[in-house]
């Protein structure tokens, strides 16, 4: 049975360990860098990302957690765990937070407003569906929610929200921290801010799919984590090391002190 790691500091931990539980596949609680030597994947809940950065840098967390990513271990961020995965945050706290980065764009913390402008959209998953069939739309739980504003170009766009384009004229304002207006489901003009995205090993969603019945996207991560498996383990080409045969490095579990 796969086991998937799921950082357990604060947020939606249980809530990710439940949805696993549905699909069949078993989530452990990562709370300490070696813990991460046993899951070969890796979800980081939402939750509060600066609170979620306090405790991980205690817990002495970031250098394991960034090593992981670097190796090329598959890593699922949801709302606080997508910004903790960014390469660039805007619109935090005053002297900012430690990310652990790796995926290739800029992301606004409280995009969608405070925790009472918290909203429930559909949303339009074509990769999601052609990949795990079901509707084509997914029910996006957007709490406090940050938004994907700029991308890289190894990044796939997997959901966009409408947002007004005045909106995104004025993100600027947002990022400096300025205070954004009581969010708007409605709009005429419309722009779009990112909400979905893969890269490589690494997944975002800025919203909350351990929240709902729809494990879609959880069983796309397992699928996604099998695939960079299997690759991995067909790139087993041996090494020679003094004229003796070494297993790649890449392949080797890091190791922490
Ligand atoms: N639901 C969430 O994870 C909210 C994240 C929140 N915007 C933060 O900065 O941490």
């Amino acid at each position: 049975m796969a086991v998937v790691g799921v950082l357990a500091l604060q947020g939606s931990f249980n809530e990710h360990i439940a949805a696993l539980r549905r699909i069949g596949v078993k989530g452990v609680e990562i709370r300490k860098p070696d813990q991460l030597l046993n899951v070969s994947s890796l979800i980081i809940p939402g939750g509060e990302s600066t609170t979620m950065a306090k405790l991980a840098e205690f817990h002495n967390l970031f250098p394991a957690l960034r090593e992981f990513v670097r190796m090329g271990r598959p890593v699922w961020g949801t709302c606080a765990g997508l910004i903790f995965l960014a390469n660039k945050a805007s619109g935090q706290k005053t002297g900012g937070q430690e990310l652990i980065g790796g995926l290739d764009c800029t992301i606004h913390r409280n995009f969608f407003g405070s925790q009472i402008q918290s909203f429930e959209a559909e949303l339009s998953v074509p990769e999601l569906a052609s990949k795990e069939g079901g509707p084509e739309t997914f029910r996006g739980i957007f709490i406090r929610a940050p938004a994907i504003l700029e991308v890289g170009p190894e990044v796939q766009i997997l959901a966009e929200y409408p947002v007004p384009s005045e909106r995104l004229l004025g993100s600027d304002s947002a990022a400096k921290g300025h205070k954004v207006g009581i969010w708007q489901d409605n709009v005429e003009e419309e722009g779009k801010v990112i909400v979905a995205v893969r890269q490589g090993n690494l997944l975002g969603t800025a919203f909350h799919p351990e929240l709902t019945a729809d494990t879609r996207w959880h069983s796309y991560f397992l699928k996604m984590a099998n695939e960079i498996r299997d690759e991995a383990s067909s790139s087993h080409v041996p090494l020679e090391v003094n004229g003796k045969y070494k297993q790649p490095l890449q392949n080797d579990l890091p190791i922490f002190q």
